[in-house]
This record gives structure tokens, C-alpha cells and sequence, in this order.
């Protein structure tokens, strides 16, 4: 286990090492008033006692018990701090992780799981390190001191108390196994209860227009009912084991006193001398108990680990030994072949585009555009071919020098919960005001900004909610101006405009695409019309190429695209009732 957490915090247990020392002092400081205690008893049955000895005795005692109440509070100060820092540590380089994995990594675990690894199971690891671990410890050493100060008055009753130890901790090692083997189950319930959750918040507008709220919480009340099912079965399989190990352990007890009786009445030992074990031994069974249960706590968040190490071991998108970077711009896809998991998307993909161009990537939904777009940025790596840019190859180029070279503008942009402003920002942070808002002037969107009652400073609300899909779109192109990176990507960037912003961002693309190698997915064609090339992706590859009127000459797919869009741009709504204006 502490190679577990030595793996997960990437630090050696030995920061936890002043805690330890502060929990060793506070159990001796515990220990020492059965010494006192034995001396006390002594003296009562064998010499006159005077005021000045209670007098000391009970100054000592009153010492020893602020020393264990200084040192407990410092270990725990101590274990707090250390622990707290350390899985601070360990969330910042999760988030570090995450960036670098490749999006394969998220479209084969769900949001909720990643979510619950990052807080739920970080907080339990937590827990280990700052209230666990010297729970254990200390549960442990007063025993271990009790047990040689034991030593040193008899040897003969020492043995009574020590014999249940090595017969109950083959009881607690069965207790951890089988905490280890619920918990992981429990885990995974957590984990999707979590999940269930966040597709609850997250699709609630959904729900509500598709009035599907029975069905949804359906899911999330199994989902509910299946984690208090796993959460009893744990209590329900350990408890009763974890109690066993402390029968067990108890039945020291019970030999101490008969062999204690047996030895007192045969005047073999000092009535006070078994007095003695009696009240020492309640220090010696009290923390073993406790040890048994923190253990098998401690087996459980220790599971919250493996989930954690589990996380750190996805392997990262490998970066180049000797990284290189393009004098140019230009884009260049050779033979690329690419699946997701066993699902071929693409089969053989080659293009070029020249620096400075505009390149529209057109074809049926699900023919793999996107797919495309995200081979360029590196999200994913290719299973074949390649893809460079400035005739290197991606793979030689450091993640973030790449993504820093590449603005995307998404189908769905993300605001972050923030002013207006800070989202537009992300583009490069330390942009002035003015260059925000010149963005802003470019990308359409100052006058509906400005219009705002806050302007700039508005928040976004999580995920752009307080804004329209329009209004949301035209930011994140803002944004992708700011960032003036010289290789642009809208993914259906215009999808969401209204037909007046849409004449004016085309004008802004076409400015952007003067400096910039822009490559747009679209399916509304007339957006596109006017590119240096067009490129039709279908059935996993580039079936055509070339610019408007030579495909339009090819009468191929993009010409029956064409033609079917043309028709439905002529289609209205009559009386409720779609009909076609050639009807
Ligand atoms: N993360 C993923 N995991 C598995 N399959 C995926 C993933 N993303 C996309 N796909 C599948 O890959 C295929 C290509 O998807 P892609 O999004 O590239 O198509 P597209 O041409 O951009 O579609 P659209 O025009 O509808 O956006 C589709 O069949 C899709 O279902």
C-alpha cells in the first residue's frame, strides 16, 4: 500500500516522516502514565503514602497528559499539512495528465467516471495521508510500548496478553482481502452515480423538451439503488470479520486473568503487578481493535487509489526525444488510415494544403471531417500515414508548440464560467482590452457585447449558458482571432449563425484566410462556395477534389450534395405542413 501511495503522490513516505515522529511521541506520552500508574500501586501496597507523592503523582500526570495532547496536535498539524500539500501536488499533475492523453482516452471513459476519480477518490487518498496513517501508527506503537513495559514488570502474563496477537491478524489480513474485493465494486457504483448525476444536470434542458424525466431518473435511481446495495454489502461481508479479529484479540484478555489469578494465588506475583496488566492491558486490545478497523478503512480508500494510479498509468500521447518545428504552414496528409478501437474511419487519406489557403472539407455526416481536423491537432495519433505541417511531422512537434500554432473553432464551442472577456482571452492571455475588442469587432460580436448590461465584464455562465448559440460562436471565433495562429480549423464554425452574422463572418474568415492556412468543415455548401479547394470526404476517404465549379462539372457527390441542399433552401412551412417548392 505505501508503495501505492509513494507511486500516486510521487513523493517518498518520508514527508509523512515529522507526523510520524509527533504520533510515536504522543503514544509514548499516552504509555507513560501506566509506568507512573505501576509505581503508584507499588508504593500504596508496599510503603505509607504522603500528600507530597499525590502531589507529584498528580503533577506528573497532568505533564504527560499535556505533552500527549501537544504532540497529538502537532502530528496531527503535521499529517494535515503534509498530506493536504501532497494531494494538491497529485491534483495538479491529474490535470497535467489529462491534457497530455490522447481524446481516445475520453471517448472510451465516461465524464462522470473522470470526474469522480479526480475529486472522490483524491479526497479518499487523501484521507489516507492525513488522518489514516497516523491513526494506524499510532494504533499500532502504544501496544508496542505497552506491550515492553509489560515485558519489564513480568514475563509470564506478558505472554497471556500477546498470545491472540498472531492468532487474529491472519483474521485481519482476511478482512482486508475482502474489503479489497468489495470495495473495488463500490467504487465503480460511486463512480457511476457520479456519472448518472452529471448526465442528469447536464441534459436537464434535453429532458425537459423531450419530457423524458421518468426515464432519465430511472436510470439515475438504478444507478442510486445499485451504490446502497454495494455500500451495505461492504459494511455487511467486513464488519462482522473485522469484529471476529477483536474476539479473537479479546480472548488475551480473558487468558491474562486466569493465568493472573493463578500466579496471585500461588503468591507467585505481586497483587499490584497484575493490577497493573489489568489497566495496561486496556491500553494494549483498546488500539489494536482500532488498528483493525482503520486498516480495513485504510483498504478501502486505498482502492480510491488504484483507481488514481489507474488514471496516471494511461499511457500520454508520447512527445518527440528531438523536437522540430515548421518554418511553414502548409498541410500535408500521406496515406492516413485512422479507427476508433476496431472501427476504421479512415482508410487511405491524402491531401494538401498549400500555406495561406483556404481548404473546405465537405462530405455525408459521419464520414469522418472532424476526424480529420483532429489528426491535424494531434488528438489522436494516426494509425497510418501521416499528417505534417511545414513538412514536419506532428509527431516531432511538442503537443503544446503545436496546439500553440492551431486556433479550432468547434461545432459546439465551450465558454468557461467567466466575463466575456476572460473567454475571449484564453486566446492569448495577456492580450490588451483593445486587442480583445478589435477581436471581438472582427469576429461580429462587439456590438451584441457592448450591448450587454455588464459589456465585456457579462459572465458567460458555465459553458456559455447565459449566452445564445449564435452569440457563443461568434466569442469562440474571437478568440480563435486573438490567438492569431497561423493554421486555423472551423469545424462547422457558422453552423449556429444567423443568415446576417454569417455574411459578415465569411467576410472575416476570408480576411483571416489572406495570412492563415484555414481549413473549414461545412455542410452547408454555399458557405464554402468560394474556397481554393474543396475536398469530399466519403467512405474514409477523399473521393473528389477540387473548387466549386469543377466538382459542380463532375456532377459526383458533391454535386448531388449540392442539389439536394438547393432544394431544401427552397423548402417552407405551409400550414404547419413541409412541402417542397418544386410541388
Ligand atoms: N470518439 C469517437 N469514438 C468512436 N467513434 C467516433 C468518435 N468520434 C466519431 N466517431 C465516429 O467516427 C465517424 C466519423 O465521425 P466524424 O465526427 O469525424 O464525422 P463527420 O464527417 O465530422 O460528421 P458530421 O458532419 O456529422 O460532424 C462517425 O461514424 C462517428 O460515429
Amino acid at each position: 500500500m505505501f508503495n501505492m501511495i509513494q507511486m500516486i503522490t510521487g513523493q517518498s513516505g518520508r514527508l509523512l516522516s515529522r507526523a510520524a515522529w509527533y504520533t510515536v511521541l504522543e503514544m509514548i506520552a499516552n504509555a507513560a502514565p501506566a509506568g507512573l500508574l505501576f509505581f503508584v500501586l507499588a508504593s500504596l501496597f508496599h510503603r505509607e503514602v504522603t500528600g507530597r507523592d499525590i502531589l507529584i503523582w498528580s503533577a506528573c500526570l497532568i505533564a504527560l497528559f499535556a505533552l500527549q495532547a501537544l504532540f497529538a496536535s502537532r502530528g496531527q498539524i503535521e499529517a494535515q499539512s503534509t498530506g493536504a500539500s501532497i494531494m494538491k501536488d497529485v491534483r495538479l499533475r491529474l490535470g497535467e495528465h489529462l491534457r497530455k492523453l490522447p481524446m481516445g482516452y475520453f471517448s472510451r471513459r465516461d465524464q462522470g467516471d473522470i470526474s469522480h476519480t479526480l475529486l472522490a477518490n483524491v479526497d479518499e487518498a487523501e484521507m489516507i495521508l492525513t488522518h489514516l496513517f497516523n491513526q494506524v501508527l499510532g494504533s499500532v506503537i502504544l501496544p508496542v510500548v505497552s506491550a515492553v513495559f509489560l515485558l519489564f514488570v513480568d514475563w509470564r502474563l506478558t505472554l497471556a496478553v500477546l498470545v491472540s496477537v498472531p492468532l487474529a491478524v491472519p483474521v485481519l489480513y482476511w478482512s482486508q482481502n475482502l474489503m479489497r474485493k468489495q470495495s473495488g465494486k463500490r467504487q465503480e457504483a460511486a463512480a457511476a452515480v457520479n456519472s448518472r448525476l452529471l448526465e442528469y444536470v447536464q441534459t436537464i434542458r434535453l429532458i425537459k423538451a423531450h419530457n423524458q424525466t421518468g426515464q432519465r431518473f430511472t436510470r439515475l435511481d438504478e444507478a442510486m439503488a445499485r451504490l446502497r446495495d454495494d455500500s451495505i454489502r461492504v459494511e455487511v461481508v467486513t464488519s462482522p470479520v473485522v469484529m471476529i479479529f477483536s474476539m479473537i484479540l479479546e480472548l488475551g484478555f480473558v487468558l491474562l486473568l486466569l493465568i493472573g489469578v493463578y500466579l496471585v494465588e500461588g503468591a507467585v506475583i505481586d497483587t499490584s503487578v497484575f493490577l497493573i496488566f489489568l489497566v495496561v492491558s486496556m491500553k494494549f486490545y483498546q488500539p489494536l481493535r482500532s488498528a483493525g478497523t482503520a486498516l480495513t478503512q485504510m483498504r478501502y480508500m486505498a482502492s480510491a487509489g488504484e483507481r488514481i494510479r489507474e488514471l496516471f498509468a494511461e499511457p500520454e500521447l508520447p512527445e518527440p526525444e528531438h523536437p522540430r518545428l515548421p518554418a511553414a504552414f502548409d498541410i500535408e496528409l500521406e496515406g492516413v488510415q485512422f479507427s476508433y478501437g476496431d472501427k476504421r474511419i479512415l482508410h487511405d487519406v491524402s491531401f494538401r494544403v498549400p500555406e495561406h489557403h483556404l481548404v473546405a472539407l465537405v462530405g455525408p455526416s459521419g464520414a469522418g471531417k472532424s476526424t480529420i481536423a483532429g489528426l491535424i491537432s494531434r488528438f489522436w495519433d494516426v494509425s497510418a500515414g501521416t499528417v505534417k505541417i511545414g513538412g514536419v511531422d506532428v509527431r516531432d512537434m511538442r503537443s503544446d508548440e503545436l496546439l500553440g500554432m492551431i486556433s479550432t473553432v468547434q461545432q459546439q464551442p465551450y465558454l468557461f464560467n467567466e466575463s466575456i472577456a476572460a473567454n475571449i482571452r484564453k486566446g492569448k492571455p495577456e492580450a490588451s482590452m483593445e486587442e480583445v475588442i478589435e477581436a471581438a469587432k472582427a469576429a461580429h460580436c462587439h456590438d451584441f457585447i457592448a450591448n450587454l448590461p455588464q459589456g465585456y465584464d457579462t459572465i458567460a455562465g458555465e459553458g456559455g449558458a447565459a449566452l445564445s448559440g449564435g452569440e457563443k460562436q461568434r466569442i469562440s471565433i474571437a478568440r480563435a482571432i486573438l490567438k492569431d495562429a497561423p493554421v486555423i480549423i472551423l469545424d462547422e464554425a457558422t453552423a449556429s449563425l444567423d443568415p446576417e452574422n454569417e455574411v459578415y463572418l465569411q467576410r472575416a474568415i476570408s480576411k483571416l484566410a489572406c495570412s492563415k492556412t484555414v481549413i473549414i468543415i461545412a455542410h452547408r455548401l454555399k458557405t464554402i462556395q468560394g474556397a481554393d479547394q474543396i475536398l469530399v470526404v466519403d467512405q474514409g476517404g477523399i473521393s473528389e477534389a477540387g473548387k466549386h465549379d469543377d466538382l459542380m462539372a463532375q456532377r459526383g457527390l458533391y454535386h448531388t450534395l449540392w442539389q439536394e441542399q438547393q432544394k431544401i433552401g427552397g423548402w417552407k412551412i405551409k400550414s404547419g405542413i413541409e412541402t417542397g417548392s418544386s410541388a
